[in-house]
């Protein structure tokens, strides 16, 4: 296999860049850590590996830009918005390829969560022009009482691998568009989309200190100058259930707003009245984006008696067809996972289901090759006693469980800790309004297995989550309600 040398696949070398982006400047660390390919384990960039007194710099500087980046209109942040939104539409190729590089998944789906990472922006760009206050009757004749709305200041940012552009954009985007400035700290494992990000935000003339990337090993040390700082006001974190518990009990201290992205356990239901093969193209979908490394992915895949068999079979032919490879070769649809631990936590998952009665219908053939490459597999008879039925198991394996009652599986499916998405397929508009409204979750699909958009306020109930994503809702996060009562 090849060395990566990704310079040479981009049209635009400039937007592979390895130091920090701090107050407008870019910053080289006294200590660099290694970027690698987990599709070639070969090293693809060394970056700038910050200390937490760097990073208590950075916010130093995002805490005197904010002040000024408040006082802009909101049509003259709208504008500069819109400038980096196109400038990553302009640049699509490119980041989707640094992304491959560096995290993985095929081509297509990078070039994918670009445009779903740009969306973000453009909604936010909007969104920047109607933040609205209101007026509210007075409660004595000379009193009246006005509302504002005003940027809640720093917002602190720390995002996960398995979407390293479109985690941050989420954030930043609605951020940015309220008046705040950010802070980011991507993952360790994908550094170089988030910076490429500030490249084009420095272009798009977002004001030095607004938009910080701040690259380190440290994430616990980030993590806790982020929640210690008194200077930070918003923590947003996408991530791990665990993690997640950790930087609230951090964050508990300064009485930090925080918003929570966590881990998920997806539901995916077919009931008997459903369309068979639309079912089976979206649990292909739903299970197999990004290798199944997404925290809504289909994680407990259930099925009515009278579908079972045809469901199953035509899964497993489905799935027989997909191939797994390096995500920058043409083709590709299921990529290397992110470790190799990550591929370890999937055959654990294997082991435990098939020690405990499940069958194999079908294992792929994992390619001979230096990445961390591992096949698909679909096993059926899966039971609730069984390790996927409670964890997360973030990558190619499809456990079929089979159902009979719909009051069964709606306790099957609500019996998590976690209540991000979850999905089924119905035909009969009474069954689709029940068991919508019956799941404990964030966000439910019906009849599809992708309910990714910027339109929609995305998030999790139970321990997946605080606070939400996208949609109008989503800046409200980054705001803070002020009462002024006038006496007249
Ligand atoms: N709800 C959602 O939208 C999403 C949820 N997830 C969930 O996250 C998990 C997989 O992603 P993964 O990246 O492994 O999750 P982790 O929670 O391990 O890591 C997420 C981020 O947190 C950082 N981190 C780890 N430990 C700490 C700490 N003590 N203090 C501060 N930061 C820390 C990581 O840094 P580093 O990588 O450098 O160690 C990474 O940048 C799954 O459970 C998945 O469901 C993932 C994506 C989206
Ligand atoms: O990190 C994830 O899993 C994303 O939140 C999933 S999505 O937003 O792309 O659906």
């Amino acid at each position: 296999m090849s060395a990566t040398n990704l310079k040479t696949l981009l049209k635009d070398p400039s937007l592979l860049e390895t130091r920090a982006y701090i107050n407008g400047a870019w910053v080289e660390g006294s200590a660099t850590f290694d970027v690698d390919n987990p599709a070639r384990g070969d090293i693809i960039a060394q970056v700038t590996d910050l200390t937490r007194e760097e990073v208590a710099g950075a916010i130093d500087a995002a805490y005197v830009a904010q002040k000024d980046w408040a006082q802009w209109t909101g049509k003259e942040r709208a504008n500069v918005l819109r400038k980096w939104f196109d400038l990553m539409m302009a640049n699509q190729d490119d980041l989707a390829t640094i992304m491959t590089a560096e995290q993985g998944k095929p081509l297509a789906e990078a070039k994918g969560e670009v445009a779903y990472g740009a969306s973000f922006i453009e909604f936010f760009a909007e969104e920047a022009k109607r933040i609205y206050g209101e007026t509210i009757p007075g409660h004595m004749r000379d009193k009246r009482i006005m509302v504002m709305k005003q940027p809640i200041g720093v917002a602190a940012s720390i995002t996960p691998w398995n979407f390293p552009n479109a985690m941050i954009t989420r954030k930043a985007a609605p951020a940015l568009a309220a008046g705040c400035s950010f802070v980011g700290r991507p993952a360790s494992e994908t550094p170089l989309s988030a910076l490429a990000l500030a490249v084009l935000a420095e272009r798009a003339g977002i004001p030095a200190g607004v938009f910080n990337i701040l690259p380190s090993m440290d994430a616990p040390g980030v993590g806790k100058e982020f929640c210690e700082n008194q200077k930070v006001r918003k923590l947003t974190f996408t991530g791990s259930t665990n993690v997640g518990r950790i930087l609230l009990q951090q964050a508990a201290h300064n009485v930090m707003k925080c918003s929570m992205e966590l881990g998920g356990n997806a539901p995916f239901i077919v009931f008997d009245d459903a369309d068979v093969d639309a079912a089976v193209e979206g649990a292909i979908v739903c299970k197999f984006r990004n290798n199944g490394q997404t925290c809504v992915c289909a994680n407990r895949i259930y099925v009515q008696a009278g579908v079972y068999e045809e469901f199953s079979t035509k899964l497993a032919a489905r799935v027989s067809q997909m191939k797994v490879g390096d995500g920058l070769e043409e083709g590709t649809e299921l990529g290397p996972l992110i470790t190799p631990a990550a591929i370890k936590k999937v055959q654990d998952h294997v082991a435990d289901a098939t020690a405990k009665g499940a069958e194999v219908i079908y294992a792929g053939e994992t390619p001979q090759a230096p990445g961390n490459f591992l096949a698909p597999t679909i096993v059926k008879g899966a039971t609730r006693e069984m390790a996927v039925s409670t964890e997360e198991t973030f990558g190619p394996l499809a456990p079929i469980f089979k159902f009979e009652t719909e009051d069964e599986v709606i306790e099957l499916a609500n019996d998590t800790i976690f209540g991000l998405a979850s999905y089924f397929y119905a035909k009969d508009l009474s069954r689709v309004y029940k068991v919508a409204e019956a799941l404990e979750y964030g966000i439910v699909g019906v009849n599809t297995g992708i309910i990714s958009t910027e339109n929609a306020p995305f998030g999790g109930v139970k321990q997946s989550g605080l606070g939400r994503e996208g949609s109008h809702h989503g800046i409200e996060d980054y705001l803070e309600l002020k009462y002024v009562c006038l006496t007249v």
